[in-house]
Parts: structure tokens; C-alpha cells; sequence
């Protein structure tokens, strides 16, 4: 379903401040899967949702979706394709527009470009069912501007328009990182919800342990700009923070240094 093969990325190749983001690569995920994603500050986490999602090209190396090879995709192309929820819960969805027409947006993604203002009354039941499933009240605001929520709403939203239109992959870049516990817990059980729902094929990046081990069905750790632990099956549900942070000092004679990764 995801196939990389040896992708490599560097910055500021050549130089002094040459970092190398992705060393190597190579990575296969299945169809369905729902995969966490962890490590420490500077691992390649975002690198890999980065060179997914076609925020950059790769520098070599090979990256199929879907049986095609994307490697040169640039990101609105693979948009038909992939979807992708960050951090910021001001970032995926359009305050001035109200909560109907930025469904009607969602429903557009990867679709031509250009914006019709109205939206199809027969689409307004399938928005309403659709919030319904948020359990926020949402679904009898529809003419209310997204500007008016909170950021717990809004993040639930874009968790809604990001897969109102099913994608074939679901990127998830820390997007509980910004929310109070409440709120990113409330989240996190509307992604799951969503995600096994749908079967989402999902790339889920956290700083949080407890929730890399807790939900999804594989668990990998990056470190500098590599694979270090690919765990699935029974070990992931056998898996605890304890364990993670024994097979990290065993693996590397070091214990693991990020404070936001543990606190997380
Ligand atoms: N656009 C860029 N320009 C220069 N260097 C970059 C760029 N993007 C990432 N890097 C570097 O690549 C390395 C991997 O960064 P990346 O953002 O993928 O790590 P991360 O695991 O997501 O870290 P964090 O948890 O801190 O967000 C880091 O050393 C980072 O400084």
C-alpha cells in the first residue's frame, strides 16, 4: 500500500549544516494498517509525513501509493490521495466560512480546484450525520462560522473533513500535541473511531507513549533518520512504556534523552 525504498533526504546538502533527515529508508505499510509513529526531537518523524505527504521530494530512492510510483508526485497531486490533519488546530478548517461550506470544501479535496459559495442542499443530511458522529452538537450549527469554535472543535472537525472524502492514506502529524488533556483525549477516541470505521491505511505521529502503545496496530520508533523498532502484532499489545525504554537502552546503551517524548 505505502512502499518506501531506500528514500533518502538531506538539507543543506554539501555543507557544514548538512543534516540527513532520512537515512536510507525503506518501509512497507498495509493496506489498513495504523501505524504510530514515534521518537525524539530531530528523528525524521515529520520527514517521513513530509515525504508521504509531498511537502518535499526525496532526494533518491523510491515511494509507491496505491501501486503507483508518487516518488515525483508533487503534493497537490497525491492530495487525491492522501490526507493530512497537523498540529494546529487553526490550520484545517477556514474560520470566515461557516461549518456547511467548509464541509462542502472537504468534500471537494483532490477534486478540481476553483470554489462554489453554495452548497448542495443534498448534501446538508450526509454533513449533519456526519458531525452527529462527533457527539459535539455541531450538527445543528451548520450556518455557524468555524471562527466561533473552540480548538478542540475545530481540531475535530478537520479530523472530520480530512476523511469526509475516505483518503487512501490518513496523515496524523501531532494532532493532539496543541489541545488540553480533555480535549486531546476527546480526539484521540474520534480518531479511532474514524480510522477503524473507514480501515484507514494511517500514519499517526505522537509525542505521547502511552498513546503510540495504546492505540494502532504497529508502533515504529525513528532515530536518526531510521527505523530503529518496528513493532506489531502480539508485541504491540504485550508492549509497555517499561519495555520501549528497556529495548531503547538495550539497543542504543543509552537511555532514551527526550523529556517531551516521555512527559508527552
Ligand atoms: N526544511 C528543513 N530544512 C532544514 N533542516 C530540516 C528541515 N526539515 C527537517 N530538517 C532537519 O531534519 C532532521 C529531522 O527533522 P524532523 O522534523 O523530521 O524531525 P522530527 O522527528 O519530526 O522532530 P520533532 O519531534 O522535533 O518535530 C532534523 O535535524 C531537522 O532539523
Amino acid at each position: 500500500m505505502i512502499i518506501l525504498e531506500n528514500c533518502m533526504k538531506r538539507f543543506h546538502q554539501g555543507t557544514a549544516s548538512e543534516v540527513v533527515a532520512l537515512k536510507d529508508m525503506s518501509l512497507q505499510i498495509k493496506l489498513g494498517e495504523f501505524v504510530t509513529v514515534i521518537g525524539s526531537n530531530g528523528a525524521g518523524k515529520s520527514s517521513l509525513l513530509n515525504c508521504i505527504g509531498g511537502s518535499f521530494l526525496i532526494d533518491s530512492g523510491k515511494l509507491q501509493i496505491c501501486g503507483q510510483n508518487m516518488s515525483k508526485w508533487p503534493e497537490y497531486k497525491r492530495a487525491k490521495y492522501i490526507s493530512r490533519v497537523f498540529q494546529d488546530p487553526m490550520k484545517g478548517t477556514c474560520p470566515s466560512a461557516t461549518i456547511e461550506q467548509n464541509m462542502a470544501l472537504a468534500l471537494r479535496r483532490g477534486l478540481s480546484r476553483g470554489l462554489s459559495k453554495g452548497v448542495k442542499p443534498e448534501y446538508l443530511d450526509r454533513f449533519r450525520e456526519a458531525l452527529s458522529l462527533l457527539d459535539l452538537g455541531l450538527e445543528n450549527r451548520l450556518g455557524d462560522r468555524v471562527g466561533l469554535l473552540s480548538g478542540g472543535q475545530r481540531q475535530a472537525m478537520t479530523m472530520l473533513m480530512a476523511t469526509l472524502r475516505r483518503p487512501e492514506v490518513l496523515l496524523l502529524d501531532e494532532h493532539i500535541a496543541a489541545l488540553d488533556p480533555k480535549t486531546a483525549a476527546q480526539i484521540m477516541s474520534i480518531t479511532k473511531k474514524i480510522v477503524e470505521e473507514q480501515q484507514l491505511t494511517t500514519l499517526m505521529i505522537t509525542h505521547n507513549m502511552k498513546h503510540a502503545i495504546e492505540f494502532g496496530d504497529r508502533l515504529i520508533m525513528l532515530h536518526q533518520g531510521k527505523v530503529l523498532f518496528d513493532i506489531h502484532g502480539k508485541d504491540k499489545k504485550e508492549l509497555t512504556v517499561e519495555k520501549l525504554l528497556g529495548k531503547f537502552y538495550q539497543s542504543q546503551g543509552e537511555e532514551l534523552n527526550s523529556d517531551s517524548l516521555l512527559l508527552g
